[in-house]
């Protein structure tokens, strides 16, 4: 538990420094250091295995890993979830039990469903549903848009636009958009398409190593491999 509480008021700056992982002999991530403040939409990208997803739980702190820093306004805050109303999380599996109310997910979460899908009219019709009872893509994005709501100031997003349409995808990255104005996201999809154009900053994990893409970013993602063409 961290020693200094989070003081929710003001421009935020989350850090995570010094973030090692290894499987093994096998060294996934090295000495990583990423920033995300409020008002930015940061984009994680990298190859399938490059270590995204252990990345996203060591901020979160559901994975706990030594020395680890994960820092808000310079405060040391591992693990970050124990701090009430600074992140959530979206893992790549579903987030929701599958017997859960949506309605009382969105209670659980202080999210108005109504707003929060406001934008998403189609998802109405499924209000009274359970988790379970939703298809794969409309639990994604209702998963996503509740978290996208809450009152944290960031949300990290493991795929949220996996299994979703495209007609919604780009509502969703609209929204996106408009929400970054109170919080910070941090994004990792294999969507880059839709990714980059949201992005204010652009990370590639590339053998461990975190690289800030600045430039041209499709050249950059093409050089390391992520990119075909
Ligand atoms: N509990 C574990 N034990 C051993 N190896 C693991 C464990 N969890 C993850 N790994 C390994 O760590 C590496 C990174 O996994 P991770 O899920 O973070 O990749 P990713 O970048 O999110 O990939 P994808 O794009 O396919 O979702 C992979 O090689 C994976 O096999």
């Amino acid at each position: 538990m961290s020693a200094v509480a989070w003081n929710p008021v003001g421009p935020q700056v989350l850090e995570a420094d010094g973030i090692r992982v290894a499987f093994g002999q096998r060294q996934v991530l090295a000495n990583i250091y990423l920033q995300v403040k409020t008002g930015q939409i940061v984009g994680l990208l990298g190859r399938n295995g490059s270590g995204k997803s252990v990345l996203l739980q060591t901020i979160f702190g559901a994975r706990s890993v030594a020395d680890a820093s994960v820092r808000v306004n310079g405060h040391r805050m591992v693990p970050a979830f124990h701090q009430r109303g600074l992140l959530n999380y979206l893992p790549q599996v579903p987030l929701l039990p599958p017997a859960l109310p949506l309605r009382q997910a969105a209670r659980m979460l202080g999210v108005n469903l109504d707003e929060a899908t406001a934008s998403f009219p189609a998802l109405r019709a499924q209000f009274d549903y359970r988790s379970g009872e939703l298809s794969g893509g409309s639990a994604r994005l209702l998963q996503t848009l509740l978290l996208l709501h809450a009152n944290t100031a960031f949300s990290l997003f493991d795929e949220p636009f996996s299994g979703v349409m495209p007609v919604h995808i780009e509502t969703l990255a609209e929204e996106m958009q408009r929400l970054k104005q109170r919080k910070g996201l941090l994004i990792t999809d294999h969507r880059y398409a839709e990714v980059l154009p949201l992005c204010n900053v652009v990370y590639l994990l590339h053998q461990g190593r975190l690289l800030k893409l600045e430039g041209d970013v499709r050249e950059q993602l093409r050089d390391y491999g992520y990119l075909a063409h």
